[in-house]
């Protein structure tokens, strides 16, 4: 890996049209912190890629489950130890409760690590009668509402890079450093159905417990579990970035994109045609492209032409976005034009972007309800045609903040305020998501 460095690897892609790039003031600046990007180390290693792909086609046919959650936005402020470390318990505790659930392993995926480039409905925004570029991601710009903050910055990408090489080094030290104990995420969750909002948890724990202490007694080796594998994704959005970081794998002479594991393509971006999809049919990682309630037969035949056309289980995730009132009409047919052509892809649920809303008070929010109630449709339609519900994406912090609506402590409109601190979506905060994941294991379950 690396030693064959191919500037512009996966170039085709810059005969397409490329929407939601910053305009860059300055191309020689731009020029110069891709030149620097190319000569960096690789994120990832094109074997572990490898393995995320198998373990995509598992969870295409029900032999695994992905478990795919973190910011909207990571911020380079919030790149931090506590925050990392919080978010990555937050996912191994959803995880453990997962296993459970569904009886088969867990593909562990962080929006982590690189989820820094934001696509955005409106060029601009506008407060108090000011209106400046929107926000784009701490790899574009700054979210300081300031003329000068929200000019696009090439060397953000080089920051980008950095951090998130920052954050795989963590994420490794703690996944193989005994972090992951299975005996200790165990225990987490355990103080978490302690908790009388959670109760109705209580004896899903318990029946956990008695699994633990079954292959304590059959003798299961706990120490042989103490490492996991932890893939990292992001939204290939930033086209330069990931350009910059595609490479060509010396054992097999393929291009990898060694920014991340795991790739997807935007509901914004997701023309088949169009760039974003280019530069990932170029690359040998495992792929999503995230789809909304619009979607047509054609586009997705088109996206499947050009993401998968050899039908390589694994390579595709269809990661739905459809809006919990209308998952249950729109994805039977897609479901079924993908079952009729044949080739295979991997369903995700991702149960928050047709959800969000604006609260009474003006926060962009979402109800831990509503967001449920998508992924209960998910499982349904797919339960009543036979094919298989592989997963879940979710915008999820470690934390305990207050942007999402609902869920066991109840927050609502006045309780927004208090710990609002998301740059672009709401997160289900750190009780949401192990609520969450309780109630989808029983969903597995059944
Ligand atoms: O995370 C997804 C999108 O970037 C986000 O929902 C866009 O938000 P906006 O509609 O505020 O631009
Ligand atoms: C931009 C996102 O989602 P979508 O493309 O589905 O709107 C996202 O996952 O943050
Ligand atoms: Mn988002």
């Amino acid at each position: 890996m690396n030693e064959l460095q191919v500037p512009g690897a996966a170039a085709g892609w810059r005969q397409h049209h490329a929407a939601q790039q910053p305009r860059y003031p300055d191309p020689q600046a731009l020029a110069a912190a891709a030149a620097d990007l190319r000569t960096r180390p690789p994120l990832v290693f094109a074997g572990e890629v490898d393995s995320l792909r198998e373990k995509m086609e598992s969870a295409s046919q029900g032999r695994a489950f992905v478990l795919m959650g973190g910011d909207c936005a990571e911020s380079f402020h919030d790149n931090t130890a506590i925050n990392i470390r919080l978010k990555l318990q937050t996912i191994l505790q959803m995880a453990a409760v997962l296993t459970y659930g569904a009886s088969t392993p867990v593909v562990k995926i962080g929006r982590m690590a690189g989820q820094y480039a934001k696509p955005r409905s409106s060029d601009t925004e506008t407060r108090g009668g000011v209106t400046l570029p929107s926000y784009r991601g701490d790899s574009v710009n700054d979210h300081a509402f300031t003329a000068e903050a929200r000019v696009p910055d090439p060397q953000r990408m080089v920051d980008a890079y950095l951090r998130a090489g920052t954050t795989l080094n963590l994420i490794r030290s703690f996944t193989m450093g005994g972090y992951a104990d299975l005996r200790e995420v165990h225990s987490w969750n355990r103080g978490f159905t302690a908790n009388p909002a959670y109760k109705r948890f209580e004896s899903f724990a318990e029946e956990i417990d008695r699994a633990m202490r079954f292959m304590e007694a059959a003798g299961v080796d706990f120490d042989a579990l103490r490492q996991v594998d932890f893939y990292a994704a992001h939204e290939a959005l930033l086209l330069e970035y990931e350009d910059a970081m595609t490479r060509e794998d010396s054992r097999s002479g393929r291009l990898y994109d060694t920014s991340a594991h795991f790739l997807w393509v935007g509901e914004r971006t997701r023309g088949a045609d169009d760039a974003h999809v280019a530069l990932l049919a170029g690359v040998h990682n495992p792929v999503g492209v995230k789809i909304g309630p619009t979607t047509t037969r054609d586009e997705l035949l088109a996206l499947v032409d050009r993401l998968n056309p050899e039908g390589d289980p694994g390579r595709l995730s269809l990661i739905t976005r459809m809006g919990a009132d209308r998952i249950r009409d729109v994805l039977p047919q897609l479901v079924e034009i993908i079952r009729a052509d044949g080739r295979p892809v991997t369903w995700i649920t991702d149960p928050m972007h047709g959800n969000t809303i604006t609260s009474d008070n003006g926060y962009k929010t979402r109800r831990f309800d509503t967001i449920m109630e998508e992924v209960r449709g998910f499982f349904e339609v797919h339960r009543s045609l036979g094919t298989v519900p592989a997963g879940i994406h979710v915008e999820l912090t470690g934390d305990d903040v207050t942007e999402v609506l609902g869920g066991g402590e109840h927050i609502d409109e006045a309780g927004l305020a208090r710990r609002y601190e998301t740059l672009v979506d709401p997160r289900l905060n750190h009780q949401q998501s192990l609520e969450m994941a309780f109630e989808v294991a029983e969903m597995l379950r059944s």
